[in-house]
């Protein structure tokens, strides 16, 4: 379980077992499941990841799944401050070019990947057992600030319900070891115009900690062949 800072990683872990601890290297391990704090952003965020993967593969104990967790921005008014997102697709939403025609994504300029798709039984489970909504979770490495660019975001990805800094720098890494990726977001923020007065980080890390209570029998119980 990757998540950007300490303070989410404690509200999942929290969740996943009441009183769980750091030990060294502030990892969390609750059964089978570590919890970390990888960075702030799409980079630090697969560099992060992409060494402790490389460690559990070399001591012989790789995972079988990856998820980024944390608070997000959510679009309105689909994804409320306190609700939750269980992403059905990881999109890199500032990952291309800007042209005369608009923003052209690496992927038409004929290279990379924009978007990895979480195994649809462990979405489909998650949601099921929090009540999250689906949809895209967009990863960007600047937050919206303005209307205009929440709207042309979504006007981009129509079914995008929450934006954050670190899913796909996550994906990427998981991919790299040839392991599934999961998104999970709790809403701290609407997206769009700058307000920290609105923020309610205090209750989204609530709604991280409530979700992964439930999660924790669909993460330990995941096969990657179901
Ligand atoms: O100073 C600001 O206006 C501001 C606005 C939103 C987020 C930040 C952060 O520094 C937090 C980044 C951190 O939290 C996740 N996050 C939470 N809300 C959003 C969002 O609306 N858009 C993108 N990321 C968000 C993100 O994953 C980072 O880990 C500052």
């Amino acid at each position: 379980m990757a998540t950007a800072v300490p303070a989410e990683r404690d509200a999942v872990a929290s969740g996943l077992s009441a009183g769980a601890v750091p030990a060294d290297g502030g990892v969390v391990s609750v059964g089978r499941v570590d919890v970390l704090a990888v960075g702030v952003g799409p980079a630090a965020a697969a560099a992060g990841t992409a060494g402790v993967l490389a460690g559990a593969a070399a001591r012989g104990v790789p995972y079988g799944l990856v998820v980024s967790a944390g608070i997000g921005g959510g679009f309105v008014p689909d994804a409320p401050v306190g609700s939750l997102v269980v992403a059905d697709a990881v999109t890199a939403a500032d990952l291309g070019a800007e042209t005369a025609d608009g923003f052209v994504p690496v992927t038409e300029l004929g290279f990379g990947r924009v978007t990895y798709e979480p195994p649809d039984a462990v979405v489909r489970r998650l949601a099921a057992v929090s009540g999250a909504a689906t949809g895209t979770v967009l990863t960007v490495s600047t937050v919206t600030g303005s209307a205009e660019r929440a709207a042309e975001l979504r006007a981009r990805h129509p079914r995008a319900l929450a934006e954050a800094m670190e899913g796909f720098g996550v994906a990427e890494a998981a991919a790299a070891h040839g392991l599934p990726v999961c998104e999970v977001r709790a809403v701290s923020n609407p997206v769009g115009p700058r307000d920290r007065a609105a923020w309610r980080i205090g209750d989204a890390l609530a709604a991280l900690t409530g979700a992964f209570g439930k999660f924790a029998p669909v993460l330990e119980s995941w096969n990657r062949h179901d």
